[in-house]
């Protein structure tokens, strides 16, 4: 029987010719990512539970402190020290200040064929070059790190055939979004999400990292793309080469097959307190905002700062709005400076911060109030995602974010 992409990753990990959905296998793990989300816990556990605390490779790990940077406060500051210093006395890949994990990660490690556990539920995006990433707790990730290996239960494969263009002033996020709101939150649920098709050649390599990293809000375990030229020449930019380039077997077994005609998506916004509450954005306008953010794992490469850049150009941030603007890595954020992107969101009034998690987390920066609106181009809206319980947060792209900060109101670009 034929494999999946996802199936191909698990048995070159697990040592043997073929597995199928449903087995349950012992792997070995090339990365294991973590950060300041919960790494002072799996240090806790690891001082304070093992009986013989070791790091099977250290190679393996990645630490990254981004979701609180600079630290808010002394209980953080006291967590990223426990962090730093753990990183190194066992001399861990340690990055502070640089950027979001994932954006990191796929910048300086990610290879396709590659099985990678990150301690953050977004590792799902390395499948955009060809990589098995998914999400653990720091109990899973903790015996990797002692261990060097996990299990994993096989998952279906759900497969998405892509064809055609996305029409001018639409975008990944909102193709994502729509997908999204089309199978439910659980509708990937412990499944890894394939895209392949003619489509896939005109999304660029930040499209394909935005749609990845988006799939756990449809509960998938992974997500998975063919590596192609696009790929290529990506990894090969940085100096890397893969280990595995996997496409699926023409007689692989697929949970259920979608076809999409990117022709078709139209302007897309999530509404609170849930990711799969889609309506067209054309739905949406009007909902008055207080803050705009552009930025996060999802949405704050460089492509993204052009697309805002673009439409506030010569025009203002809206009086009433706070405009937060932060790259996602610093690679990003220098790209930004030298074509002259960061200038222009200043020159409008916007708010242009370090690179980091910021207001996609909600406890750093940005934090917004009881009764306050934000739109954002972060992950998820979830009730009090962005601070008070009783604020809102609506998710959109890049296009809609900017076009709504100049409003003051979530409108579309077309509309500015
Ligand atoms: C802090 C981290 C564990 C968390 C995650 O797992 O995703 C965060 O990055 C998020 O986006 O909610
Ligand atoms: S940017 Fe948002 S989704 Fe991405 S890792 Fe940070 S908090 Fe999580």
């Amino acid at each position: 029987m034929g494999m999946t992409i996802a199936e191909k990753i698990i048995a070159a990990a697990a040592g043997v010719d073929s597995v199928k959905a449903g087995d349950i296998h012992t792997v070995e793990l090339d990365r294991l990512m973590s950060n300041d989300g919960t790494t002072h816990l799996t240090i806790d556990m690891y001082n304070n539970k093992l009986k013989n605390p070791h790091i099977a490779d250290v190679k393996k790990l990645v630490w990254i402190i981004d979701h609180n940077i600079p630290s808010d406060s002394p209980k953080t500051a006291a967590s990223h020290k426990k962090m730093r210093d753990f990183a190194r006395e066992h001399g861990i890949d340690f990055w502070e200040g640089k950027g979001v994990c994932h954006q990191i990660m796929m910048e300086n490690y990610v290879r396709p064929g590659e099985l990678i556990f990150g301690a953050d539920s977004h590792t799902c995006a390395y499948g955009a070059l060809g990589a098995f990433g998914t999400g653990v707790g720091c109990t899973d990730y903790l015996y990797a790190m002692v261990t060097g290996k996990s299990w994993l239960l096989v998952p279906e494969t759900i497969r998405f055939n892509l064809t055609g263009k996305l029409r001018e002033g639409v975008y990944a996020r909102d193709l994502i979004l729509t997908i999204i709101g089309k199978i439910g939150a659980a509708g990937a649920s412990y499944m890894a999400m394939e895209f392949v098709g003619d489509g896939m050649k005109n999304l660029t390599m930040d499209d394909r990292i935005s749609m990845c990293n988006l799939c756990v809000e449809a509960g998938a375990k992974t997500a998975l793309m063919e590596v192609d030229d696009i790929a290529l020449d990506y990894l090969h930019a940085r100096g890397r080469e893969p280990k595995h380039c996997f496409k699926s077997d023409e007689d692989a077994v697929f949970a259920a097959e979608y076809d999409i005609d990117l022709a078709t998506i139209e302007p897309i916004v999530a509404r609170p307190d849930f990711v799969d509450d889609v309506i067209p954005a054309k739905e949406a306008l009007g909902v008055k905002i207080d803050e705009a953010f552009l930025g996060s794992c999802n949405n704050g490469r460089l492509s993204d700062l052009r697309v805002g850049a673009d439409l506030i150009r010569g025009r203002k941030v809206h009086p009433l709005v706070r405009f937060l603007v932060v790259p996602a890595s610093n690679e990003v954020y220098e790209a930004a400076i030298k074509e002259g992107i960061i200038q222009t969101f200043m020159e409008a009034g916007a708010i242009v911060m370090n690179a980091n998690c910021s207001v996609c987390w909600g406890s750093c920066q940005g934090v917004i109030g009881a009764g306050e609106t934000l739109i954002s181009t972060g992950t998820r809206n979830f009730k009090g995602r962005a601070g008070h319980p009783d604020s809102k947060v609506y998710l959109a792209s890049a296009a809609t974010v900017t076009a709504s900060a100049i409003k003051g109101e979530i409108t579309t670009a077309d509309k500015l």
